[in-house]
């Protein structure tokens, strides 16, 4: 790519993190054109901003050698390629623990007792540096995918993997031995990059911080009588307090206005009807910027 403010930027094309990142990617406005089912490269709205459509194993590597100057992926990825890459934004999404779980009934109390044993991973550069930590001697084998089942199949002893919720390793009757590393999806860049195009990077991660920090949050508008007003504004959880404006032709009548948490507009309805606000609008936030 020519030009100093050009940029490219790298996020999935596949996986559990692929349709979320395009999603946020979407709400902060880079809005995607020309997007085939097997297209690589799409252009953005934005002539100065191309996307980049790579495996989320691949991306760290992609960042750091320069063929995108910026890309969403997560954290487990950057540390398995071992990438040098500036780690920019946390997109509060893709949180999971990289464990160490062994089948429940296994006579294996710690990582210690792992010597000798053969580990089936995803993460086969990250376990051998957790277990030489340990100095424990251990065979990798590296899967593509359902680890979990590998024990079962007599292929591996333990395994490395990741969890969020827990129910993979419950249903396969596995249980924790430890805690490897913990993950979440990031925005990372290019270390040159970020030197050399630092205004126009700033500016994409701060439309994708927008659309966080709006995320579960919404507005509230409302008519409440001036009289009422102290008792409103007491519910009334703003961020900075909310926004009060006179109503033209409605002498005593105030508009109340106010960015709210979403799980709690239920209950603040109830409370704000009770002390007497009305015509109470609730609408979604789509980006937010301080
Ligand atoms: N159970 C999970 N909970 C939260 N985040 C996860 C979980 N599994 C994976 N992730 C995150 O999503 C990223 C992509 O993982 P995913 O398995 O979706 O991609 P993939 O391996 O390319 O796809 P696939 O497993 O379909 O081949 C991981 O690097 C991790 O950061
Ligand atoms: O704790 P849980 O919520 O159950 O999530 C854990 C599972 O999620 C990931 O699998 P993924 O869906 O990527 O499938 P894969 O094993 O084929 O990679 C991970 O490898 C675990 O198997
Ligand atoms: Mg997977």
């Amino acid at each position: 790519m020519t030009g100093t403010t050009k940029i490219r930027l790298a996020i999935p094309n596949k996986g559990r993190i692929a349709q979320p990142i395009r999603d946020l990617v979407e709400k902060s406005g880079i809005h995607l054109r020309e997007t085939g089912e097997r297209k690589l490269v799409a252009k953005t709205v934005d002539p100065d901003i191309e996307v980049l459509f790579a495996r989320p194993i691949d991306i760290p590597e992609y960042v750091a050698n320069g063929a995108a100057d910026i890309g969403i992926t997560g954290l487990d990825m950057v540390h398995e390629r071992g990438s040098v890459v500036e780690e920019l934004l946390d997109l509060k999404m893709g949180r999971a623990t990289l464990v160490v779980a062994v089948p429940e009934d296994a006579p294996i109390n710690g990582v210690e007792d792992l010597d000798g044993a053969r580990i089936a991973t995803e993460f086969p550069n990250i376990t051998r540096a957790y277990f030489e930590t340990f100095g424990v001697e251990v065979t990798i084998v590296p899967v593509g995918g359902a680890c979990e089942a590998t024990p079962y199949l007599g292929i591996a002893d333990a395994i490395v993997d990741l969890t969020s919720t827990g129910t993979t390793l419950q249903t396969n009757r596995m249980r924790i031995l430890g805690e490897v590393l913990s993950t979440n999806t990031e925005v990372i860049a290019n270390p040159v990059s970020l030197e050399q195009k630092r205004e126009k990077i700033q500016e994409v991660v701060l439309a994708l911080e927008s659309v966080v920090r709006a995320k579960g949050q919404c507005y509230i508008m409302m008519n409440v009588n001036r009289d009422a007003l102290p008792e409103v504004e007491r519910i009334l959880p703003g961020l900075g307090g909310p926004t009060v404006m006179d109503v033209a032709s409605h002498e005593g009548l105030v508009a109340v206005h106010a960015v709210v948490r979403e799980e709690c507009v239920y209950q603040l309805i109830t409370q704000l009807k009770r002390s007497g606000a009305r015509d109470i609008l609730v609408m979604s936030i789509e980006r937010m910027i301080p």
